[in-house]
């Protein structure tokens, strides 16, 4: 069938006549229109393949209006047949770019050529238009920024822009770039790439590249250009017609990187990782897998990691189904075997990957060694309930044990009793010789102790020098006091040290639950309680709980928590005990004894508080004070009366042991004015065998020009070696070997025996406790030369001992 053409006439019979001819060259005429609107809507709904259009219509729209709006809304293509042919209407007819301009009257041959060439013309504009239609239609989909720059004819640059939609998206539409001009553009390319797209717009045809460029949003991103260049008149860039497409490939770009960075990670991170496929084959593994496993990637591809790799049950999975609906997600510990075997704990995640439609794709599982972890969990767990230095349980670990065992002991009706121990001379070792060699000592003690315990029982280091032993279970009481002797025996004996050989001895304190305590407090406390009463028995030795003792143990905290106060508010007192010369029982000196005013206890002798002193540690303000004291009083009677008096006063063995002892005794020498060769100091014999180096202590004394005389003589283990070679002056024999005499043998032995060290060695002797005249009588005869006792006198207070002095009770002495 031959082309449908539209006719547009006001004239009928033209309109008619045109229809014939053009019928006669094969052409369907489908419709014949006089009035211009008419024409519009008639080209809608016939949609001819041509129009041909006179210029004079009927109404009010004339031919070029006509076209004008058929060419906008429906592009069909139009050719005018008029009779006009002024400027002014061809300017007119112009503007709906029309196919043909045919003057009437024509001949048909010319209307046949001219429609004949219009189709034609329609014909491939209509092809362009769609091939053009499916380029854009792939660059909007592609998301391509097609540009399109050119110069003018005469080489200056015209800047004409054309830009798809996705470039004006990135760079700006084109009026905004006409006005900016083209440098605005290529300003927007990173000042580093930018010279290198400069450089292959002068010199090269085509472009290929990536850039990084500044969008008009201000984001920076990544583009692909491609771009062709066409020289057009001089050869510069000016000049050229460039046509460019660019794609942001800023989140490809991202992409990439992420995937870089992401192999990067797969590669080189610590934690194992392995990627399976939806049936569970691996399908790759990187080399932290390897490294955690010994498994090499190739024997492990295409495997199902449960079977290898976890040390569970035939059939259990490597995780727990996280391809269960909702389990996108799971970790957790599992213990996992090594290609050598070997067993370790490991700490797993296992994602799964999904597609599109929600399928599984793949699990990816991540795990890591949590050896190492578990390891210093266990090493912290151990130091909270340890002691570092014996390596013994610590004062937590005794409370968990206690709080555990304690309800365990109360159901099933059983026994458990603590040994509450702390060793004897162990401060002063510490003191002495050092923390290195204290740390030492403690550390074979503390293996002595749990060296000679059962396996179900505690050894506990609660501080210090202080331990417990739990005992789980006790059958029988007596079992405990067994135990607590063996254990005493293995403590005393000597401890070798690098560069000396110590001993020390342990006081225990036995508590038994539920018979002396219900809870861990009252079972320490009153096992606590015990071991004072064992120490306060004479030391290296046990004591069973009693309720007595818990009363002894509040009145020991009362006195220490005095004494402080005493020292500050002066309840202390010196009382002064004569010493006579047995030969005529005149005054030679006098020993200073403390002597303590309690508010509530009333006058506390020395020998209920200096023992706390002692392990408190007030010791040393208390010895200080009494050393000043006694001094200065006795300074007072040397110039106050004419008789050359001799003042002993007590030292404890931690007063000596401290560093400045000397220094101290010096200073109050000189501060009082006391004339050194008038003080005699006395020392225990335990107090020179706890002390190494007491040897030394006693010549730094002997050169300040004091005397130095052994208290109690007997009732320790001195060697007449250690006698010999100590700078001493006097011994003075214990009051337990004078009571008694002279009628007990054994004693008339001991005291000749002591007697005849002191000649031997050419020691001063004075006799302690005399009481009765034969005594006196006795031990006069064996040579003593100084005696105290109550037969002679009581200690004195101060203001009695000046009336002895004044000629007031001279007699009383004898
Ligand atoms: N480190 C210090 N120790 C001190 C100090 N003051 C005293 N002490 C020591 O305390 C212990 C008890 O002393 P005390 O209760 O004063 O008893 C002394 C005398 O009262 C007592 N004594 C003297 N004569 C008799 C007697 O005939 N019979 C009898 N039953 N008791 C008597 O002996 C104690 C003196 O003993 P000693 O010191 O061994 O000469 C005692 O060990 C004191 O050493 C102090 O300031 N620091």
């Amino acid at each position: 069938m031959g082309a449908r053409i539209m006719v547009v006439e006001d004239e009928r019979i033209v309109a008619l006549d045109l229809k014939g001819g053009l019928e006669s060259l094969g052409y369907d005429v489908v419709g014949i229109s006089a009035r211009g609107a008419d024409a519009v809507e008639r080209a809608g709904s016939l949609r001819p393949d041509l129009i041909l259009m006179d210029i004079n219509l009927e109404g009010p729209m004339d031919g070029t209006e006509a076209a004008r709006l058929i060419r906008e809304d429906y592009r069909l293509p139009i050719v005018f047949l008029t009779a006009y042919a002024t400027e002014k209407t061809l300017e007119r007819a112009e503007a709906s770019i029309p196919y043909g301009y045919l003057l009437k009257p024509f001949e048909l041959r010319e209307l046949a050529a001219t429609v004949r060439m219009a189709l034609a013309r329609h014909k491939v504009e209509l092809k362009v238009e769609r091939s053009e239609e499916r380029l854009r239609l792939a660059v909007n989909a592609a998301s391509l920024g097609v540009w399109e720059w050119s110069s003018s004819a005469d080489g200056q640059p015209s800047d004409g822009y054309e830009l798809s939609p996705a470039m004006e998206r990135l760079v700006g539409d084109a009026a905004q770039i006409s006005r900016e001009g083209r440098e605005s553009l290529l300003q927007r390319i990173h000042p580093a790439d930018r010279p290198a797209i400069l450089e292959a717009l002068q010199t090269q045809s085509s472009i290929l590249a990536s850039v990084r460029m500044r969008f008009q949003d201000e984001r920076e991103g990544s583009v692909e250009l491609h771009a062709r260049v066409y020289p057009q008149g001089g050869g510069d860039t000016e000049n050229k017609r460039v046509i460019g497409v660019i794609r942001d490939i800023t989140e490809k770009r991202a992409f990439e990187d992420q995937l870089r960075q992401a192999n990067v990670v797969f590669e080189s991170t610590a934690e194992g990782i392995l990627i399976a496929d939806a049936q569970r084959r691996i399908i790759s593994v990187n080399p932290a897998f390897t490294a955690l496993t010994g498994y090499p990637a190739e024997e492990v591809l295409g495997q199902d990691p449960d079977k290898f790799l976890p040390t569970r049950r035939e059939g259990d999975h490597f995780n727990p189904e996280p391809d269960e609906p909702g389990n996108a997600y799971w970790q957790g510990e599992l213990a996992c075997r090594r290609s050598d075997g070997e067993v370790f704990p490991s700490w797993q995640h296992v994602c799964v990957v999904r597609n599109e439609l929600g399928k599984i794709t793949h699990f990816v599982m991540t795990f890591s060694d949590i050896s190492g972890i578990r390891k210093a969990e266990a090493q912290i767990n151990h130091m909270a309930y340890h002691d570092a230095l014996t390596g013994l349980g610590n004062r937590h670990r005794l409370d968990e044990l206690l709080d555990m065992e304690l309800p365990r002991h109360q159901a099933e009706g059983l026994r458990l009793a603590i040994i509450f121990m702390d060793l004897d001379g162990f401060k002063t070792i510490n003191d002495t010789l050092g923390h290195t060699s204290g740390d030492l000592l403690l550390q074979v003690i503390a293996g002595r102790i749990h060296d000679g315990l059962r396996r179900s029982d505690y050894a506990i280091r609660i501080g210090g020098d202080e331990f417990v032993v739990v005992i789980p279970d006790v059958k029988r009481v007596e079992d405990c006091a067994l135990l607590a002797e063996k254990l005493l025996k293995q403590i005393r004996t000597p401890v070798e040290l690098p560069h000396e050989r110590v001993s020390v001895s342990a006081s225990m304190g036995i508590a038994i639950f539920p018979d002396n305590a219900r809870t861990r407090q009252e079972m320490i406390k009153s096992a606590d309680s015990a071991m004072y009463e064992a120490k306060s028995r004479g030391r290296n030795r046990y004591a069973f709980y009693s309720p007595d003792m818990a009363a002894r143990t509040r009145e020991r905290m009362l006195i220490e928590q005095g004494l402080v106060r005493a020292l500050e508010d002066n309840s202390l007192t010196v009382y002064y005990q004569p010493v006579v010369d047995m030969a005529d029982g005149s005054l030679v000196g006098m020993e200073a004894l403390v002597r303590w005013q309690h508010p509530e206890l009333g006058l506390v002798p020395p020998d209920r508080f200096i023992g706390v002193a002692e392990e408190s540690g007030l010791i040393d303000g208390i010895g200080a004070w009494v050393m000043r004291t006694a001094c200065t009083q006795a300074m007072i009677w040397l110039a106050k009366y004419p008789i050359e008096l001799r003042l002993a006063v007590n030292v404890s063995v931690r007063e000596m042991a401290a560093d400045n002892f000397v220094d101290r005794i010096s200073h109050t020498l000189q501060e009082t004015g006391f004339p050194p060769q008038n003080l005699e100091i006395e020392l225990t014999e335990s107090t020179l065998q706890s002390i190494e180096h007491s040897q030394g202590l006693l010549y730094q004394l002997k050169a300040l020009g004091v005397s130095i005389a052994i208290d109690d003589f007997g009732t320790g283990f001195s060697s007449l070696g250690l006698l010999k070679h100590l700078p001493i002056d006097r011994i003075k024999i214990d009051r337990s070997f004078v009571r008694d005499l002279p009628a007990d043998s054994n004693d008339i032995a001991i005291a000749r025996a002591i007697a005849a060290i002191a000649s031997s060695l050419g020691l001063q002797m004075t006799a302690e406790g005399v009481e009765e005249k034969a005594q006196q009588q006795f031990l006069h005869e064996l040579g003593c030369q100084n005696a105290q006792g109550y037969l002679f006198s009581r200690p004195l207070a101060r203001e009695e001992f000046e009336q002895l002095l004044s000629g007031d009770k001279q007699n009383a002495l004898h």
